[in-house]
């Protein structure tokens, strides 16, 4: 049996350290503050809101959350964009995906200010983080994904394979640019590959971003790998909803040596990267 990774007690111990370093600083300064714009309701995104919420309360980040109808103008979802850039005590400012189709989500993230982007989905910042440049404000779930590999495999990744499922934007594509950084071998999967099983069955570490429940069972894991579960499906059980992974984690756990639980895993790294970045951003407001 695989050991489980505790994503939670991972991101407890962030929190905790964060929490230490803002409570320092605020006698000279304002607390820190993150702005979330929800359009409509998803309940992936109603999951995100409300733990960003309780984070945010235990570590003295000032929340600020516009929750607008579905039925919202482009033009008045872009004019509040515009007031959280020009607000000097806003550090970070987050629009929930997906929005409603009648928006145009490219032109909501190119208003975001590329410093105040906390989710790192800005042009500006998408692209620094493929020039490997330091000061890109990188993307939270793929920097979780890292750090959980790391809380198995040690600080350097450098030489390991890694397989990454689903090329999104939010996740395939920036993990992928992360894990390069980390100097490992890194492949990507998606719904053309040929034979994505042996391809995935050769990772040290496993990246599952598909979006489809339990796609991934043993035969596509190496023994002894690490199985990273990006996936939040929320299904409909005859005793209510349930959120299930994109990774079949009875069947995997028999094979690898390392499994993140859904929930419990990625979720709670994703909240304490949001924290993290919205500190990285505060830093640079108040000096
Ligand atoms: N601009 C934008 N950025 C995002 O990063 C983004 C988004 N939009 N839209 C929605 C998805 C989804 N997402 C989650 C993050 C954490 C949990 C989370 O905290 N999960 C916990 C709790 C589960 C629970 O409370 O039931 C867990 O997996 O253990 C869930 C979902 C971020 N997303
Ligand atoms: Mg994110």
């Amino acid at each position: 049996m695989a050991k489980v990774i505790d994503g939670k007690a991972i991101a407890d111990a962030m929190m905790n350290e964060l929490a230490v370093r803002i409570e320092s600083l605020k006698s000279d300064h304002r607390a820190p503050a993150l702005a979330v714009v929800l359009v409509g309701s998803d309940a992936a995104s109603e999951i995100y809101v409300r733990n960003k919420i309780r984070r945010c309360e235990q570590l003295g980040v000032r929340s600020i959350e516009h929750r607008l109808p579905e039925t919202t103008q482009q033009s008045d979802l872009l004019g509040i964009i515009t007031s959280l850039n020009n607000d000097e005590q806003i550090d970070g400012i987050l629009v929930q995906m997906p929005l409603p189709t009648h928006i145009d989500e490219k032109r909501v993230l190119n208003a975001i200010r590329p410093d105040k982007d906390v989710d790192g989905f800005h042009p500006v910042n998408v692209g620094r983080l493929s020039l490997g440049e330091a000061d890109a404000i990188a993307p939270c779930t793929p920097q979780g994904c890292v750090t959980l590999a790391k809380s198995v495999l040690g600080p350097d990744l450098s030489g390991k394979r890694v397989a990454i499922v689903g090329r999104s934007n939010i996740v395939g594509k920036p993990a992928a640019a992360l894990f390069l950084a980390e100097n490992c071998t890194v492949q990507m999967l998606h719904s053309k590959t040929e034979s994505p099983q042996q391809l995935a069955a050769q990772a040290d570490i496993l990246v599952v971003a598909a979006g489809r429940a339990h796609l991934v069972d043993e035969s596509w894991v190496k023994p002894g790998a690490v199985v990273i579960d990006v996936g939040i499906n929320r299904v409909q059980q005859p005793t209510g909803s349930k959120l299930l992974g994109d990774v079949d984690f009875d069947s995997v756990t028999q094979v690898a040596a390392a499994v993140t639980p859904v929930p419990g895993g990625v979720g709670p790294m994703t909240i304490a990267y949001l924290l993290h970045n919205t500190f990285q951003c505060y830093l640079k407001s108040v000096g």
